[in-house]
């Protein structure tokens, strides 16, 4: 777990100052399997690392962070001193969700984004803060600006930056409005609000597209580490169902009793998958009082795995996984079994491998009361350097 609140304060200290993280966006322009706030930059995800930065630089009574739903459970896997809020569709619903736990005079937002702040201008934002409704930092602008055809006199034009600093009732009160802004200035500036620029900085860009990834120097490369996980489940045989294995049909008549199709294969290799990402358990995904997993076809379950594990940062490495079962006699699937695996998890079939076997008639198994699967993965980050 990493500890935040032990990590060594530089700057000043703000004790009535909560910090929001914006990380719920949808990563639609950065346009990867990976969304950008997983990148890992060495161990750390991007949200973070974007996080831990600026506690180095100051303190804060609070920090909040938005996730999108999806990943909110595994988001707060990370820290049990962050509030984790599940964010909404836009920055602004994602805002308004995480002020409803803000307690302080003072808010700071900040896009997850934009991970590259530095101490002074942090302070230039902060020592502005009794002067202001909303302190902003802001670039000039060096190039001609052309507005609807027209050349625009560019010394009149800011680029705004995050983090922003807010009083929180004015922030609160700002977004009532029903309008959607695309920053905490605008909504405070369009209700009448003081806003105060500072200047920002221009290593403080916000990582948008894929391209803008080489350009941000503080974001350093994933570690190499490989994780391996472990894996194991069982079901009991149940008469006048298809048994399903490994994503293949293997008996017309003797299946497994489950709330799922009970794929007992996938769902160990599952566990095994989610365990080596530190992702919990197939249960926390899937539960089995969900209506919506009645039945369901586990291939579907495991597709939804990789593409979970693939937004969060990984890339499967190798699988291996071990039936133990008396019935029936598998040695003619094992090939057929791997081959869909790897094709599920869009793997070279080399690296699936499955395995057979019996207990030599002993405990459940040998009394042919059902059949149990242990399993392995690994994992490797994604290298977002290299694409
Ligand atoms: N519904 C949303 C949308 C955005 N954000 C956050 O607001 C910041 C600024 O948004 P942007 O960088 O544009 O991120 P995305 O919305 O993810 O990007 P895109 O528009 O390309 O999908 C990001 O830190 C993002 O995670 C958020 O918390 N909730
Ligand atoms: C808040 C912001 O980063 C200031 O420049 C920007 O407005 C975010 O906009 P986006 O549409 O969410 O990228």
């Amino acid at each position: 777990m990493y500890n935040i609140v032990t990590l060594q304060k530089k700057g000043q200290s703000l004790p009535d100052l909560t910090l929001v993280m914006l990380g719920a966006g949808s990563s639609t322009r950065f346009n990867q399997r990976v969304k950008k706030q997983w990148l890992r930059i060495d161990e750390t995800p991007l949200w973070l690392f974007a996080t831990q930065n600026l506690q180095q630089l100051s303190s804060f009574q609070h920090i909040i962070v938005t996730t999108s739903p999806d990943e909110h459970f595994y988001a707060q896997k990370f820290s049990d001193t962050i509030t984790f809020v599940k964010g909404g569709e836009t920055r602004q619903e994602s805002l308004a969700n995480a002020l409803l736990h803000v307690k302080t005079t003072y808010v700071l937002v900040s896009d997850i984004a934009r991970a590259c702040i530095d101490q002074a201008m942090l302070e230039r934002i902060l020592d502005e803060r009794a002067h202001a409704d909303c302190v902003v930092p802001y670039l000039n602008v060096v190039d001609t600006v052309i507005y609807e055809e027209q050349t625009i006199n560019r010394d009149q034009v800011k680029l705004i930056q995050t983090p922003q600093l807010s009083r929180t009732d004015m922030l609160k009160k700002a977004l009532q409005t029903g309008t959607i802004y695309t920053d905490d200035s605008s909504a405070i500036k369009a209700m009448g609000g003081k806003v105060v620029y500072v200047l920002g900085n221009p290593e403080a860009k916000k990582l948008t597209c894929k391209e803008d990834s080489a350009t941000i120097s503080c974001l350093k490369a994933p570690s190499s580490n490989i994780f391996v996980g472990y894996g194991f489940d069982v079901h009991a045989y149940e008469e006048g169902k298809v048994m399903m294995l490994g994503g293949v049909e293997v008996h017309p008549t003797t299946g497994f009793k489950a709330h799922s199709d009970g794929d007992v294969a996938i769902h160990a290799l599952i566990d095994a998958l989610l365990g080596a990402a530190g992702a919990g358990d197939i249960g926390e995904l899937f539960p089995d009082c969900d209506a919506r997993y009645k039945n369901v076809d586990s291939k579907l379950l495991l597709k939804e795995v990789c593409t979970f594990l693939a937004k969060v940062g990984f890339e499967i490495v190798h699988c291996d996984v071990c039936v133990m079962a008396e019935f029936p006699r598998l040695s003619a699937f094992k090939d057929k079994m791997r081959f869909c695996l790897a094709d599920i998890m869009e793997l070279s079939p080399i690296h699936v491998n499955v395995k057979a076997t019996t207990t030599e008639k002993l405990g459940f198994v040998g009394r042919e009361e059902g059949v149990a699967v242990s399993a392995t993965a690994t994992l490797k980050y994604y290298d977002w350097t290299k694409v």
